[in-house]
């Protein structure tokens, strides 16, 4: 076994509804990482229903997309009567790919980025300001998010843990994994 990751635990998903909020740069490396956390999410038997899909342009607005979403399906959980989280979640500003129907608070999000470091110090104020606003966001609310922003140095460091590069391993598997270990102690 791996020194590295949290020894492997099964969890049932299948009454969990779940967010993955995604950056759009560098999304050769986004889209494998996503797509391994919804593997874990639909092997750990969350309903296809209940995975809804959101992007933004980058990391840096992975907090504040990550709190409006919590927010939208907040409100929508505790009025009577109140539109569906599809129309709440249409009506945001950011672009958003709903894939559910399916009403009610979160009960984790997954936050997917991908930084990689260039030559200016760009790199380390938006990690540090991502990182800080996710676990700020997940303490204010009570959501579990689970932290997906690779931090990398370069490309190559970015593709080992996407698992595209034919020998490493998919980041995002561990993350769909924590979301339900996470969404499931929320339950408890
Ligand atoms: O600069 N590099 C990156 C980046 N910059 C954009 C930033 O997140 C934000 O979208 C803009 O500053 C506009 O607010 N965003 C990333 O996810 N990864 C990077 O590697």
């Amino acid at each position: 076994m791996s020194l590295k990751g949290p020894n492997p635990q099964h969890n049932d998903g299948s009454g969990l509804r779940v967010a993955i909020v995604h950056a759009r740069w560098n999304a050769t490396v986004i889209e494998p990482l996503v797509a391994g956390a919804r593997k874990k999410l639909l092997e750990a038997g969350v309903k296809e229903e209940n995975i809804v899909t959101q992007s933004c342009p980058g990391s840096w607005e992975l907090p504040i997309a990550v709190q409006r979403l919590i927010s939208a399906s907040t409100i929508q959980s505790n009025a009577t009567g109140a539109p569906s989280a599809t129309d709440l979640l249409a009506s945001s500003t950011a672009d958003l790919s709903v894939t559910s129907t399916a009403s009610g608070p979160f009960d984790a999000i997954i936050a997917v980025g991908v930084l990689i470091k260039g030559e200016t110090m760009h790199f380390e104020y938006i990690a540090e300001a991502a990182v800080h606003g996710l676990m700020r966001a997940q303490l204010d609310t009570g959501i579990p998010v689970i932290l997906g922003i690779l931090t990398v140095l370069n490309e190559d460091q970015a593709k080992a843990r996407a698992g595209i590069d034919g020998k490493g391993h998919n980041h995002g598997e561990d993350w769909g994994s924590a979301a339900v270990e996470m969404g499931v102690k929320r339950q408890e």
